[in-house]
């Protein structure tokens, strides 16, 4: 057991004991709610340049099984965990939280007071940290004045998204699956949907999407800032009105920035798997997972042709978008349902639905 500690651009410092990799680690300091689902989470491409806290204190008592993943390769730079469980208990188990961080080269620390730092990070917004080499003593004030100067990398899409095009072939709708950091669940739920699945990379042109006939666009989530993609802005200005869109969480963002919208980034975001939205239309509450430092200006919609139709009922933030004359949808929320609850599936119907509506609203042929 070495000891390891997590060191605030704030000063805060939170000494704890190390799990996973033994290197130290710089990062966004971000927290989670959800109370299971640390195996989706740590592989979900949009946690990328992310340290992420889990708020639930128990962590790892279910394993990790080789059906859950999101990525193949996670790309969070660590997990803060008040207690992980080292002998878990569940039929699925494959191997323990601790040997996949060995395994993948992820730092995690343990054994701290994990809702003091969510407090910290409510209270001030998501902060940059770092978690120190296992066993090594840190000069705080030394760190301190470096994080603070540290301005962190830009590329994370680019570090995530598919760098080839790539097929998951089905009979049924032709769908170009634009991957910004996709979580492996979108691409499920379009399979299990019989779709004909195209993975294309974020940089992929309008005109090198429709050489491809698609019936349908899906838009994928993925890490940082929407504005640190522009290429993917204008490929769908040139997309918007051609061929049906859905768009999941980073791809919500992009859609209303092509739309003329605008984004700003959350004080701290919405993390976990208990996030209540509600569908402006129908009425209804879905729980929904969820994952974003970002969120779409309402007010930046005036003068668009979207229509905002859903919110989240904590904070009354953008969750779901329409356009009002193209068939084109999107929230901001994960309907892939990875990790839990599996309220807002359905949205997946609904694009299978409008990929049968041509653009122009009538009936397409099967
Ligand atoms: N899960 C996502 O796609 C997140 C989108 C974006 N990176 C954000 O943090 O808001």
């Amino acid at each position: 057991m070495m000891n390891r500690s997590l060191i605030l651009e704030t000063g805060d410092v939170f000494n704890g004991t190390a799990f996973g990799s033994t290197k130290a680690s710089e990062g966004e300091v971000v927290f989670t709610t959800g109370m299971t689902g640390y195996q989706e989470t740590l592989s979900d491409p949009s946690y990328c340049g992310q340290i992420v806290t889990m708020t639930y204190p128990l962590i790892g008592n279910y394993g990790i099984n080789r059906d859950d993943f999101e990525s193949i390769e996670p790309a969070i730079k660590g997990m803060v965990v008040r207690e992980l469980a080292n002998t878990p208990s569940n039929f699925r188990c494959d191997a323990t939280l601790n040997e996949l961080f060995v395994l993948k080269d992820i730092p995690g620390i343990e054994g701290i007071d994990t809702r003091k730092l969510t407090r910290i990070i409510r209270e001030l917004g998501s902060v940059k940290g770092l978690l120190s080499a296992a066993g090594e003593e840190v000069n705080v004030e030394e760190v301190v004045a470096k994080l603070k100067n540290t301005t962190f990398r830009t590329d994370q899409v680019d570090q995530v998204s598919t760098k080839s095009p790539y097929p998951s072939p089905g009979r049924g709708k032709r769908v170009v699956l634009v991957d910004f950091g996709m979580k492996h669940g979108i691409l499920r739920e379009l399979n299990k949907r019989d779709c004909d699945v195209i993975v294309v990379p974020y940089n992929t042109t309008a005109e090198q999407i429709m050489a491809i006939y698609p019936d349908g666009i899906m838009l994928s989530n993925g890490p940082g800032n929407p504005k640190d993609v522009p290429e993917a802005i204008t490929m769908l200005q040139n997309l918007i009105g051609k061929i049906p869109i859905f768009g999941i969480c980073l791809g919500h963002q992009l859609f209303a920035l092509a739309s003329g919208g605008d984004t700003f980034k959350l004080k701290f975001g919405h993390r976990g798997s208990n996030h209540p939205v509600k569908d402006l239309e129908t009425g209804r509450t879905d729980i929904t997972s969820q994952n974003h430092g970002y969120s779409v200006d309402p007010e930046s919609l005036k003068g668009t042709r979207l229509k905002v139709t859903h919110i989240a009922l904590n904070d009354g933030t953008v969750e779901g978008l329409k356009h009002l004359d193209v068939p084109a949808f999107t929230v901001q929320y994960h309907p892939e349902a990875s990790p839990g609850p599996e309220d807002s599936n359905h949205l997946f119907d609904r694009f299978i639905e409008l990929m049968h509506t041509n653009v122009k609203g009538e009936k397409q042929h099967a």
